[in-house]
């Protein structure tokens, strides 16, 4: 949809049909925004009754990583925009619909299909951003074998670093090593843990930052009919294994650590093109700025938005990806924290929600995963307060009086 959107009625021949490929937490937010738009949604994910499915029109229960079983879902419901959620998707496959389009009608890819395809790996976005556009990134080197690790971090990496599957999120796979004693575990818990199955892994110089950010950055039809580029204020967060367990927004900065990661995020978002939200992290001291990595969709980091701002960053992109004008204002200062499963076990059970809903302007959301795993994020809490402390408080307080409890 690139201007003038026209949204049509849900089931009916008119419809604005959007598949979105993953179906999580965050798609689920999607689908809820692009419902209120009047859109009809199709969701798709590995497993059957995903968050997102649970509030779809209808879904789709595929191996998303198999190119002719998304090229014959996307045929059998012709949706006008293909929204991908998840960093195990077959791009390949994206691409050539794009590109050829499929059953004699072309649907849009959000953002693009190349976006899609470069974020979907991290050899592709690093070397873009590294090397094509000259971001300042950590070092890195790529290995395919337990070998090529260790030479890759005896040829100049050093120690510490970080080693992660090219394919995975939040963490999976991922590990910070000290000494040569690390690699061989380093090595295999990253087999285990890409979303695709064994393989690549980079390997990445230990950056000592002080803090680090999300910059969500919005593309989309400005006030001249023309794409612009939108920033929300910034997200702080902390990680604990490569998983973001706390956000808050804004984050404060100083003038020029915030100008530079703004420019970081404007080159990188205006080469990956088209219209949606990005979540683009970056690693901070000082003033110097490191690009890490960026989503060309919602970031977990940035569910801190559905409290924070007028527009959430779900909202945001259900808007830009229709073609409709953004408003990226903050409405008051705010904090996530995330819950975890704690347990492994099916349909299991939330007790102490009322007590987590009496913590002074909070909110949760829970995801409704039919599955939870001890590390598996369930649900998350959100505050608003006058300051990021408080906030950061009172989400921490809320998370921590919903305990999980099993079903039966
Ligand atoms: N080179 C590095 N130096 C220092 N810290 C790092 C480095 N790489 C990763 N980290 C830490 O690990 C976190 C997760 O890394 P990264 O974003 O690459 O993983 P991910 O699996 O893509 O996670 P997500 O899907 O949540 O974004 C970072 O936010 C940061 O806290
Ligand atoms: N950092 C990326 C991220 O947070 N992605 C979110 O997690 C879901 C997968 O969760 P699961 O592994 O529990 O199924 C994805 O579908 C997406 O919503
Ligand atoms: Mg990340």
């Amino acid at each position: 949809m690139k201007t003038n959107a026209r949204i049509g009625t849900p089931l009916s021949p008119s419809a604005t049909r959007v598949m979105l490929l993953g179906c999580g937490e965050l798609g689920k937010e999607v689908i809820i925004a692009l419902q209120r738009l009047g859109c009809e949604v199709i969701g798709v994910d590995r497993y059957a009754d995903a968050p997102g499915m649970q509030v779809a029109h209808r879904s789709h229960v595929i191996n998303m990583t198999d190119g002719a079983a998304l090229r014959a879902v996307i045929a059998q419901e012709k949706p006008h925009l293909v929204v991908p959620e998840i960093e195990a998707i077959a791009t390949a496959t994206l691409a050539e619909i794009e590109e050829e389009g499929i059953a004699g009608y072309f649907p849009e890819i959000v953002p693009g299909a190349r976006a899609a395809q470069l974020t979907m790996n991290r050899e592709g976005i690093r070397r873009l951003a590294a090397e094509e556009l000259g971001l300042p990134t950590s070092p890195y080197r790529f290995a395919d074998s337990l070998a090529e690790l260790q030479a890759a971090i005896d040829g100049g990496i050093g120690y510490p670093c970080v080693i992660k599957p090219v394919m995975s999120s939040s963490g999976k796979g991922q590990s910070l090593i000290k000494s040569a004693e690390d690699v061989t575990t380093a090595w295999d818990y990253a087999q285990a843990g890409g979303r695709v199955g064994a393989g690549r892994v980079i390997v990445e110089g230990f950056i000592d930052f002080d803090y680090e950010i999300t910059q969500l950055t919005v593309r989309a039809v400005g006030a001249s009919g023309a794409v612009e580029t939108f920033f929300c204020e910034p997200i702080g967060h902390v990680q604990v294994n490569g998983d973001y367990v706390e956000s808050w927004q804004p984050m404060a900065m100083s003038a020029v650590a915030l100008q530079k990661s703004r420019d970081v995020a404007r080159v990188i978002t205006s080469n990956l093109g088209g219209h949606g939200l990005f979540g683009v992290e970056l690693f901070i001291k000082g003033n110097d700025v490191w690009f890490s990595e960026v989503s060309p969709r919602p970031h977990d980091t940035g569910l801190v938005t559905l409290a924070t701002q007028r527009l959430s960053e779900f909202e945001l992109h259900a808007r830009a990806i229709l073609g409709l004008p953004v408003d990226t204002g903050l409405r008051r200062t705010g904090a996530s924290a995330v819950i975890y499963g704690g347990m492994d076990a099916k349909g299991i059970a939330f007790e102490g929600v009322a007590e987590a809903l009496c913590v002074p302007e909070s909110d949760l959301r829970l995801f409704g995963k039919p599955e939870s795993f001890v590390k598996r994020r369930m649900g998350v809490a959100l505050a608003t307060a006058d300051t990021t402390d408080e906030a950061r408080a009172r989400a921490k307080l809320a998370a921590s009086l919903v305990k999980p409890v099993k079903g039966e």
